[in-house]
């Protein structure tokens, strides 16, 4: 059977952090939404096959209109109502890989829509690495030196900062073993479960292979990180 590489974007989260009417991923970034920027790289690649994409319930309508269609996605095969944490929207989008058949041949690429300057290089490593090790993540070496601090903001460690990696998306996995991390670490406390990378770690203890992605490769979170996206669009 052949293999097939499905990458679920996700698009539901609310951008509290941004602030603001509008959530972040549909603000204008050179004259089109953020999540156009995102999709369209997917939509560009070889690669990808389909696109799952995940936004909130009551947008779905609205999304498929203004984006999806104004856009020529067509590889924009579903839009999944997220949940309320980014996990949910996650499980949201894999639930929907688990029911397939040609689940055992096919990588799955979790993306941010929120992170507009993936590429199509980043996604080719990626899938490089995710057909040897079944599991990866894109991300850059930290610049910065890094503290652990106790609740009264006092450095407790300094972590040797050849070790630390900051983590990006796209996250790439075989189907099977991140459908499977993600059923297990649904019915258990994961509350504290940031990224797709620690359902394989907790749940599998399977390695999870870092591949390098670029410092341009930002999730846009908070009002300067459009600023900084301006001038990386130029
Ligand atoms: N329930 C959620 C939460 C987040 N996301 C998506 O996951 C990505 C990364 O999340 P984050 O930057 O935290 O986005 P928000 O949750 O929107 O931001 P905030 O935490 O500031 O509200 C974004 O593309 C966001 O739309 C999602 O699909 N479903
Ligand atoms: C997955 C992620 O983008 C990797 O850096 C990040 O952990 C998402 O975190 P957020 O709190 O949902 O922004």
């Amino acid at each position: 059977m052949k293999e097939r590489c499905i990458a679920i974007v996700l698009a539901a989260g609310q951008g509290k952090r941004m602030g603001g009417t509008v959530h972040k991923q549909y603000l204008d970034l050179g004259g089109k939404p953020i999540l156009a920027h995102t999709l369209k790289v997917f939509e560009d690649s070889d690669l990808i096959d389909e696109v799952l994409l995940v936004t909130g319930a009551d947008e779905r309508g609205w999304v498929r209109k203004t984006i999806v269609e104004n856009y020529g996605f067509r590889k924009v095969t579903e839009i999944i109502s997220g949940g309320k944490e980014r996990y949910d929207s996650v499980w949201n989008g894999l639930q929907n890989i688990d029911q397939r058949e040609e689940k055992e041949n096919t990588y799955v690429f979790i993306h941010d829509g929120a992170r507009p300057f993936v590429n199509d290089v980043m996604l080719q490593r990626a899938y490089k690495e995710v057909r040897q090790s079944k599991a990866c993540v894109v991300g850059m070496p930290v610049k910065d030196t890094i503290k652990i601090v106790n609740e009264n903001l006092e450095a407790e460690e300094t972590p040797e900062r050849k070790r630390l990696w900051m983590v990006q998306t796209p996250q790439a996995f075989h189907a099977s073993l991140i459908i499977e991390a993600y059923r297990k670490m649904m019915v258990v406390q994961h509350d504290h479960v940031t990224d797709d990378a620690m359902a394989v770690e907790l749940m599998m203890q399977h390695p999870v292979k870092m591949v390098e992605g670029s410092y341009e490769n930002i999730k846009i979170t908070t009002p300067e990180d459009l600023r900084i996206a301006e001038v990386f669009l130029c």
